[in-house]
């Protein structure tokens, strides 16, 4: 059975931020992600993940938060000193919240130009920050329309110009099914380049066991394939509370 995180950004939303630690950890996580922890000084985030025993799996690289604005920079042709200046800015945050990963986001952009402006400035951070590990994730048209990276062919074609050992595929059932139809069959082609993955269930992004997909033959299926990493619960609860929809953790 895979190692399960919170994405307390997602779960456990109907507590004020500092208190979602302590219910993850509750609930018997012993891993958070974060998508956006640039609402406050890292120093708390950080006090709180140590109060309650937790590691912190991820975090995203700036901008923004979920009230609008560009989901990153990193295909858009012509900002690298913006894309650069973020990157620093998550380095700084990673310093003090030791993230093991940290998610790139490519932007709403398309076309060759773009790969190659988002193969460089993966390259960039690689390079500036080699002790990080990075990830690039496929989102899906439906929900991120415009959004570059909308394809794992095309991360795996990123992955392979890029060619550094910080930077990995993050694979997302919820995405993976959305994209192409089954998120089981994404896992089994494309799990050799997965340093980490999430789980939600298409096509509502909600708690696992709603859907088509068959999550205990996705844990299987990544415990078949050697996977060590963490899977962290990145949905959207189909009820008010969250400890109310974890199931499927325990089945
Ligand atoms: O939307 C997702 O699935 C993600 O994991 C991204 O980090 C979006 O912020
Ligand atoms: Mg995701």
């Amino acid at each position: 059975m895979p190692k399960f995180a919170a994405n307390i950004s997602l779960l456990f939303a109907e507590l004020p931020y500092l208190d979602r630690f302590q219910a993850a950890a509750d609930a018997g996580f012993q891993a958070v992600e974060i998508l956006f922890p640039y609402e406050l000084a890292a120093k708390e985030t950080r006090r709180a993940l140590l109060a309650n025993g937790l590691e912190l799996v991820l975090i995203n690289a700036p901008p923004p938060n979920y009230t609008g604005g560009a989901p990153g920079y990193a295909a858009i042709p012509g900002g690298a000193s913006r894309f650069q200046s973020d990157i620093r800015r998550v380095l700084r945050y990673a310093q003090v919240l030791r993230p093991g990963f940290i998610h790139i986001m490519s932007g709403y952009a398309a076309g060759t130009d773009a790969l190659d402006c988002f193969v460089q400035n993966l390259q960039w951070a690689a390079d500036f920050a080699p002790q990080q590990t990075f990830t690039i994730e496929p989102l899906n048209p439906m929900s991120q329309p415009g959004y570059f990276l909308n394809d794992y062919n095309l991360a795996t074609e990123v992955l392979g110009r890029v060619d550094r050992p910080n930077v990995g595929l993050q694979y997302d059932s919820f995405h993976a099914h959305m994209i192409h139809g089954d998120a089981l069959a994404v896992w089994e082609r494309f799990h050799p380049s997965v340093v980490h993955a999430q789980i939600g269930a298409a096509p509502e992004r909600s708690e696992p066991g709603r859907g088509p997909t068959d999550f205990a033959q996705l844990f299987a299926a990544m415990d078949d394939a050697g996977y060590s990493g963490w899977v962290s619960a990145e949905y959207a609860p189909s009820t008010a509370r969250t400890d109310a929809t974890l199931a499927w953790m325990r089945r």
